[in-house]
């Protein structure tokens, strides 16, 4: 994908999907992408265009366009299946996309080389609903962790013997999501919520300039679920970062964005800053696309 005049348009290089669904090597049409910050049209930190992803032949992205402006943060909501963690994982291909463009912190994720998307992928912080630490190991060394993405070579640190630069930053960041004083407690000795923050921290060690969520919220409870989106927001609007965030809990949605994305039928069906939108109109959207 390439930027076009002005950093408001985009025009994919890679394949697209033509009519029949099949792909072929196409010059996709340039298409205006929105990537507005307030009425200002800026630089996206994330344009998709045109992707498609299907499962063993069943289409369950269809075409997804959207763009990004930069320090803001975006909830992407949708129906069960709908496809909105199948579009987080496209958008760095942890899962490959079947066609389309990804353009994110100025590269064009489809083209990157495999040594280069490793790099490329330290930049992006993701927070999943399972936290995947290491439960035998302190909090302090899951989050040393963090480091190695963006690190080259094997490392496997533990508290006792990552630098001492590695170590401080790590408590810095176990210190931010308000967990200093259990740094040394064992994972599996923590609660659930504080876990989440646990993996937060380990996903700023990669020093991020791109948050991704995927329901982050889904195994607490409803407090707990409350503090740890309040602790993420908080900190994308304190380092200036972008935040695209999956939950299925509309009051998050409402509190904890600037603009909501709705997957339907495979694409974009609903997209509107978040004052404008109301719980009344997502329950209906969601309700609809359950129904469908
Ligand atoms: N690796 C895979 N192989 C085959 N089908 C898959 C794979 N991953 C996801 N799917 C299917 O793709 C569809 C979309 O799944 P996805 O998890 O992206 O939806 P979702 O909107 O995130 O759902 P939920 O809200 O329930 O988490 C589902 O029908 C799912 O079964």
């Amino acid at each position: 994908m390439t930027w076009c005049a002005g950093c408001t348009r985009t025009s994919a290089s890679r394949n697209s999907p033509n009519s029949s669904g099949s792909e072929t090597a196409v010059n996709a049409p340039v298409l205006p992408v929105r990537a507005e910050a307030g009425s200002t049209l800026v630089e996206p930190v994330l344009a998709v265009q045109g992707l498609t992803k299907a499962f063993a032949g069943t289409g369950i992205l269809r075409g997804v366009d959207f763009a990004l402006a930069p320090g803001q943060s975006t909830a992407l909501i949708g129906a069960n299946g709908s496809g909105k963690s199948t579009l987080l994982r496209c958008l760095v291909r942890l899962v490959e996309p079947t066609s389309g463009g990804v353009l994110m912190l100025g590269q064009d994720v489809g083209a990157l080389s495999p040594r280069a998307l490793r790099r490329f992928r330290a930049r992006v912080g993701i927070v999943w609903q399972k936290h995947n630490l290491v439960p035998r190991l302190s909090a302090l060394s899951n989050v040393i962790h963090g480091a190695q993405a963006r690190m080259s070579g094997p490392r496997v640190w533990t508290q006792a013997l990552a630098p001492a630069q590695v170590r401080a930053e790590a408590m810095a960041c176990l210190a931010r999501v308000g967990l200093a004083d259990r740094a040394l407690a064992r994972v599996d000795s923590l609660s659930g919520g504080q876990s989440q923050r646990v993996a937060i921290a380990r996903m700023l060690m990669q020093r991020p300039e791109f948050i991704l969520a995927d329901e982050p919220d889904a195994s607490l409870d409803p407090q707990t679920g409350q503090e740890v989106m309040e602790l993420l927001l908080g900190l994308v609007r304190q380092d200036g970062l972008s935040l695209l965030v999956i939950s299925h809990r509309l009051e998050h949605t409402l509190a904890f964005s600037d603009r909501i994305l709705g997957l339907a039928q495979g694409r974009i069906a609903l997209d509107m800053p978040t004052p404008a939108a109301s719980a009344g109109e997502l329950r209906r959207f969601f309700d609809h696309e359950a129904a469908a």
